[in-house]
């Protein structure tokens, strides 16, 4: 689904992002782990064209990206979670969900609020809440649930665990991977916390200073245990 090729990435003078080459298959669920700077956030904002200045080729379904704004690739189907959430706080959960239909234009089908409370039973109760009403954990479920309104077909999550304690980020863990399976969507999850994307993803990518060091299946992470301690020990 996602092709990336010699991708390189820069804000003004200085560079992150070093030659990147990286797959994502439909339907499939990919980590992509490294420590805090290592670049992960740097990579999927590029994907998007959404601050840093990259270089390199980002094939979605075999149509290049290149010189494509934001909005044109959040149209065909690329949307993300960033890691500040930016959940409107003034806002119900109910609008904050709305307000995702109008990021991607007319073009995509919209995710009905209905839909999105039969996928995570959760949002049923905060509906009606304002969003600094919202516990971490419920503002990250709400977060992801947005990002699903335009109905995407690669979700990128920025860090979805960050913050949120061991058994809130298992259970969100449980409900991406669920709602990867219902809807059919390929995932693409930027962790520090090697439990949460082992959860809802298969396949591994490790970024340290900008380039990647690893790259393969769980069982094959695992069979490294000094990736963990070396790239991603704090
Ligand atoms: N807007 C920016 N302007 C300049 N440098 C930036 C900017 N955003 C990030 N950087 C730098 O780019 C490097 C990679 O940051 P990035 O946020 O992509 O890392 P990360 O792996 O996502 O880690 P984190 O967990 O800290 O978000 C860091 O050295 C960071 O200081």
């Amino acid at each position: 689904m996602l092709e990336v090729r010699d991708l390189h990435a820069q804000y003004g003078d200085s560079r992150v992002l070093f030659g990147i080459d990286l797959s994502v298959p439909t339907r499939g669920g990919v980590a992509l782990l490294g420590r805090n700077g290592a670049g992960k956030s740097t990579l999927m904002k590029s994907l998007l064209d959404a601050g840093p200045q990259s270089r390199g080729e980002v094939m979605l379904n075999g149509q290049p990206l290149a010189g494509l704004p934001t909005e044109a690739r959040a149209r065909m189907g690329l949307a993300l979670v960033p890691e500040d959430r930016r959940i409107f706080t003034t806002l119900t959960v109910r609008q904050n969900l709305e307000l995702a239909w109008h990021a991607a234009g007319k073009d995509r089908p919209r995710m009905q609020v209905a839909e999105a409370v039969a996928l995570f039973p959760m949002l049923a109760t905060l509906l009606d809440r304002l969003g600094y009403q919202l516990s971490g954990g419920q503002q990250q479920l709400v977060a992801v649930a947005r990002g699903l309104m335009a109905s995407p077909r690669l979700l990128m999550l920025d860090e979805p665990a960050e913050g949120l304690a061991p058994k809130v980020a298992h259970d969100l863990a449980r409900e991406v991977h669920a709602a990867r399976d219902k809807l059919g969507l390929t995932v693409l999850v930027a962790e520090q916390s090697i439990a949460y994307a082992r959860q809802c993803t298969e396949y591994v990518y490790l970024l340290d200073s900008g380039a990647l060091v690893f790259s393969g299946d769980w069982a094959a992470f695992d069979a490294n245990p000094e990736l963990k301690t070396r790239y991603l020990a704090v």
